[in-house]
């Protein structure tokens, strides 16, 4: 009978035969690593959809409509049902094992007790190897730790309290916020902090807030945009047209290398004596102690330029949005710059640090709207989490090498287990409320805004003078903030969420909350903010 087959077709069959063998010894295989290890969160698969389609398509209808963060909480929510330990769930998606968590033990072992376990793997390196090549962002192992020190050494507390290269930039921002009428601060702002981050880093004065349409700054645009779709693909990534972005990445990437050439030429002595002087010296003249090679200068350039742009302008753009709605703090915060610093002069970097008010408002808009949502990582060898496995979630979880986790600093900051109770001093979780921070302050693993652990963002002190300094500013010479756009809707969508058996309405209350928040790299409000600031 086999005779009459085709030679083509009993190839084909034979293929297909030992992938599926393949296939299958790959997942015993697994299985016993992951038994070894510990065992299984509880799974989001329906039995009847092996390959996952049904969570890419509920991913991918949800982000086209700027849900992401929803459908994040509402698995989170579905899988927790009833488990003493919630938060922590898995999902074979065309055969690759991914785990979801938001449990603060978890996240602590990934970032700090097994850090040397966990780090960020080849799929995320060739993922944005043509962004940022072998940068600080993406590098794992000594790779990283090269870059770490050199980046380091530059965000010392001296360079990062020098406020003048923020003041610069600020007079010509302080202006543009009174221009007649409502001004879109999330693009301003973004203008504002791609100058100061290009400043401090290779010291060029890109001036974008008067000059949005350079090519250097339009390019960052269409960067953002394409990288984001590249990592939400996943594994379909390679689909993503990258021939503009890729056009677009080696203008910046252009634009940086001239300043790269014209820093190699420097003698050593020039270089020593600039420091010395602290005057002209970048981070680009600070790396080149360690890096001389120039694809490589300019790929960690690229990345702080990247890493600090848009994480503080949005911050930065949210805590005026969320103060446009509560002018009673605007006026406390005011009552508190006045006494310390006066409105007539910039604050020094000892009395910005001295504003608590300033500051709480800072950390609540962070817990409320993280830049970086979620976050993930590889793991380098079998390995294990320390919650979400066993019928309660309480045992560990095996991770065999290779294994992607994902967590959640969003919902860990909304998630009402990891607060106190509602009281008059502790407002629900949901609302902008920074008295809340009067007296109380989050445990470490819970509250992740700039991450923790040896990868702590190391631009964290920077961008909290750049945000409290920006802040500052605009409420001394700003006694009101008008909000001239549609006040948040705060009818509950119950159509589709799922409360928790035993637990508050968590998604849901996620759910009224507006502007539309867009997660692409970072999470940002989609549409602009618009403001009136009046004096
Ligand atoms: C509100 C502002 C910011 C937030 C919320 C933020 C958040 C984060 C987070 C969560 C990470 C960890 C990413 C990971 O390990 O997967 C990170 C890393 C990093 N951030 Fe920030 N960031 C902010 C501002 C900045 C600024 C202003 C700079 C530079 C000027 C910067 C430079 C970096 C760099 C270089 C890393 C990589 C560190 C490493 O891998 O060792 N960030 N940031």
């Amino acid at each position: 009978m086999f005779q009459d087959i085709p030679v083509t077709v009993t190839f084909v069959l034979a293929a297909v035969v030992a992938w599926v063998a393949y296939f299958i010894y790959r997942l015993a295989n697994e299985e016993i690593k992951i038994r070894r290890y510990g065992g299984h969160a509880p799974s989001m698969q329906k039995w009847w959809d092996p390959l996952g389609a049904s969570f890419i398509y509920g991913l991918t209808s949800h982000s086209l409509r700027d849900e992401t963060l929803e459908f994040f909480h509402d698995q989170f929510c579905l899988s927790s049902h009833g488990r003493k330990r919630p938060y922590n769930y898995e999902v074979r998606l065309c055969g690759t094992r991914l785990i979801f968590t938001a449990d603060p033990e978890n996240v602590k072992a990934m970032l700090s007790t097994q850090f040397n376990d966990y780090g960020k793997g080849e799929k995320m390196r060739q993922d944005w190897h043509d962004l940022l090549g072998e940068s600080i962002l993406t590098a794992d192992g000594q790779s990283w730790q090269k870059s770490r020190q050199i980046v380091r050494t530059y965000f010392t507390k001296q360079r990062i309290s020098d406020l003048e290269c923020f003041e610069r930039h600020m007079q010509r921002l302080l202006p543009m916020l009174s221009e007649g009428g409502a001004v879109d601060v999330k693009d301003l702002l973004s203008r504002f902090a791609l100058d100061a981050s290009a400043e401090f880093t290779f010291g060029i004065d890109i001036n974008s807030l008067h000059e949005p349409k350079t090519e250097f700054a339009k390019a960052f645009e269409t960067i953002r945009a394409t990288q984001a779709l590249i990592e939400r693909a996943g594994a379909f990534n390679f689909l993503v047209r990258r021939g503009e972005f890729r056009r677009q990445v080696k203008v910046a990437k252009d634009f940086i290398a001239h300043y790269v050439q014209e820093a190699l030429a420097l003698s050593p002595e020039d270089l020593q004596e600039r420091d010395k002087k602290d005057k002209d010296y970048t981070f680009l003249h600070a790396c080149l102690t360690s890096i001389r090679d120039s694809t490589r200068l300019i790929d960690e350039i690229l990345t702080v330029v990247t890493a600090g742009r848009d994480t503080a302008a949005q911050t930065i753009a949210l805590c005026l949005f969320e103060l446009s709605r509560y002018p009673e703090y605007v006026i406390d915060m005011r009552r508190e710059i006045e006494e310390h610093v006066g409105f007539d002069r910039p604050p020094t970097y000892a009395e910005l640090r001295s504003l608590k008010l300033v500051h709480n408002a800072l950390n609540e808009t962070l817990r409320l709207y993280p830049s970086v949502p979620f976050n993930a990582r590889t793991a380098l060898r079998d390995t294990s989490l320390p919650r979400g496995g066993g019928p309660q979630g309480e045992d560990p979880i095996g991770v065999p090498e290779g294994g992607y986790v994902v967590w959640s600093t969003h919902v860990m900051h909304l998630s009402p287990e990891l607060h106190p109770p509602e009281s008059e001093s502790f407002p629900p979780a949901h609302l902008w409320r920074p008295h809340r921070w009067d007296d109380w302050y989050p445990d470490n693993w819970s509250y992740l805004p700039f991450n923790a652990g040896p990868r702590i963002c190391v631009g964290q002190q920077f961008a909290i003078t750049e945000m409290s300094y920006v802040v500052v500013r605009i409420l001394q010479q700003y006694s009101r903030i008008e909000l001239k756009m549609r006040e948040p809707q705060e009818t509950p969508k119950t159509h589709k969420w799922v409360r928790r058996g035993d637990g508050p309405e968590l998604a849901e209350k996620f759910a009224q909350r507006s502007p539309q928040m867009a997660t692409e790299i970072t999470m940002a409000p989609r549409f602009g903010i618009q403001l009136a600031f009046h004096e």
